[in-house]
């Protein structure tokens, strides 16, 4: 476990710009006024109609560890602006020196169904301090949450199969290979080749072997004795290397030596041609031959839209191998998660609520001490309220649509719900349990089956409702009024 991650901890983990706002803070006196900001995505990744939520536990990792170290404050000390002159004067790197995490961070669990506008981490504590963490949180959730989704997705369309994750030869770095073995974990998968984060992080590790090892030999069938004779235990050979069929038979008769010695083929892997036809070939002569518990493993560029055509067309195919399209999120690399400052703790204690206005309404933020609620029905998740902390309200809860006051929605006694934001941190100091990582991918897995099954299909998925509580959404209209007006 020493691969370096370069950056454990470090509060270098940031855009300068976020130290140079810092430094104004602290020069303009503001820098321990309380503040709060939420981070949130505008728009679901793929197309789709739900995000998981990712990335807690690497956040609190980080900021467990949060600090700057001599070294980082020497390399700050050498940074000059247009002048030459030193960028931050020693004052503030010496406050920068004794900075220690003191904020309250409240956050949605992981593996959690999360939605557009929805804060997923709230930061309440010194402006310096929450401005400071901006891009690591950013960089952190945006990916695992984004790998958890696609994961989440694949799992969709093979609800049954075992699912491997066999991405970290094309990962964005090591460091995007080792998270995202986690994250497809969590979303849905069985089982990782990554034996770094197998261990790292619990996950079981499972494989076959590749090409080379046939071509390393005389003959496909003298490479599979081999094999079989070293590991007969886990026996899942590559049939594509020469001619798929044939090595299927090949695969055979190394089955049969393996029966005679009480061991068992466990499964062929097919890696290229069609596999829809190779595998109804491929279980044919497998079946014919005896050989009807095993498997038939399917790897080669795969998604969850291949997969599902392949399922579509009578594809034999019981275990996929998922790598660079599951890890890089290849048709979408990013998601666009956000941090927004929402309001800042006035002289009298009471809250200065902050928004940022945009031409796109979509693009404007919402003030607030914010918080989710969930409100179900008979299980099942009918809508979302993000609600101002501070409000009070009497009877029935009033939600209205974020950009169309026209449609309302009423909550009474007959709906059920929780408050997605849970404490994580109070004062800088952890006050949650983290759950481990088999718990967080069963909630996850319960969470997909609590939802109305049209907001998980792929094309045109039913929109999900989010709105805002009535007096946040009075708050929001009267802080745009205002805006818009010049004060
Ligand atoms: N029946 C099928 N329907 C839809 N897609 C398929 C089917 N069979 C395979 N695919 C997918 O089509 C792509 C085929 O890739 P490609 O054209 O590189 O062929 P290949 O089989 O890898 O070729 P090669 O023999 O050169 O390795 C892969 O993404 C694979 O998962
Ligand atoms: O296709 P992915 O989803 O990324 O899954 C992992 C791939 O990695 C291996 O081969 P590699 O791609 O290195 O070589 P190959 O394409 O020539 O088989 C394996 O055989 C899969 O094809
Ligand atoms: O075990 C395998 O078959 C495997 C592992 C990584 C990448 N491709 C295949
Ligand atoms: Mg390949």
């Amino acid at each position: 476990m020493t691969l370096d991650n370069h950056y454990s901890g470090s509060a270098l983990l940031t855009d300068l710009y976020q130290l140079t706002m810092a430094y104004g803070y602290w020069k303009s006196g503001k820098g321990e006024e309380q503040a709060v900001f939420n981070l949130y995505f505008r728009k679901h990744p793929f197309q789709g109609g739900f995000t998981i939520s990712c990335g807690l536990e690497s956040v609190v990792h980080y900021l467990e560890n949060y600090s700057f170290s001599e070294s980082d404050i020497a390399y700050l000390a050498s940074l000059t602006g247009a002048d030459g002159q030193p960028l931050f004067e020693s004052g503030f790197l010496e406050y920068l020196r004794e900075l220690k995490f003191s904020c309250d961070l409240d956050a949605i669990p992981e593996g959690t169904l999360v939605f557009p506008d929805e804060p997923l981490i709230r930061v309440t504590g010194p402006v310096i301090q929450c401005q400071l963490l901006e891009t690591a949180l950013l960089n952190i959730v945006n990916f695992e949450s984004l790998i958890a989704t696609k994961a989440a997705r694949i799992r969709l369309v093979a609800p049954e199969d075992t699912l491997l994750e066999f991405g970290l030869r094309r990962a964005q770095g090591p460091d995007g290979g080792i998270t995202a073995s986690r994250a497809a974990y969590i979303g849905g998968f069985d089982g990782t080749s990554n034996v770094f984060a197998g261990r790292k992080f619990n996950i079981p590790v499972k494989g076959t072997h590749a090409h080379s090892w046939v071509m390393s030999f005389p003959s496909e069938k003298e490479a599979f004795e081999a094999y079989a004779a070293h590991m007969p235990n886990n026996v899942i050979l590559l049939v594509d290397t020469y001619d798929t069929l044939k090595g299927v038979k090949n695969a055979i008769e190394v089955g049969r030596e393996l029966k005679k010695n009480n061991h068992r083929l466990l499964g062929v892997r097919l890696d290229s041609g069609d596999l829809a036809y190779l595998s109804i070939e491929s279980r044919k002569l497998l079946d014919d031959n005896g050989f009807t518990d095993t498997s038939i493993v399917a790897s080669n560029d795969l998604d969850e839209y291949i997969i599902k055509s392949l399922k579509e067309q009578g594809a034999r195919i019981d275990a996929w191998g998922v790598g660079t399209r599951l890890v890089t999120a290849y048709d979408q690399p990013a998601l666009g998660g956000v941090y927004k400052l929402s309001a800042l703790k006035k002289s009298d204690g009471t809250w200065d609520y902050k928004l940022k206005l945009s031409e796109q309404m979509v693009k404007v933020s919402t003030p607030g001490v914010l918080q989710v609620r969930r409100f179900s029905k008979n299980g099942v998740f009918v809508a979302d309220m993000i609600f101002n902390q501070e409000d009070e309200w009497e009877g029935e809860t009033r939600m209205i649509h974020p950009y169309d006051f026209t449609k309302q929605q009423s909550f009474g006694p007959g709906y059920s719900f929780e408050d997605l934001l849970v404490p994580i941190f109070r004062n800088g100091g952890l006050v949650a349990e983290l759950p481990g990582i088999t718990d967080i991918k069963e909630r996850a897995a319960r969470q997909l089956k609590s939802i109305y099954e049209g907001t998980l299909r792929f094309t045109n998925p039913h929109t999900y409702h989010v709105g805002l509580e009535k007096h946040l959404f009075d708050l929001k209209t009267r802080l745009i009024m205002e805006k818009r007006a010049g004060k």
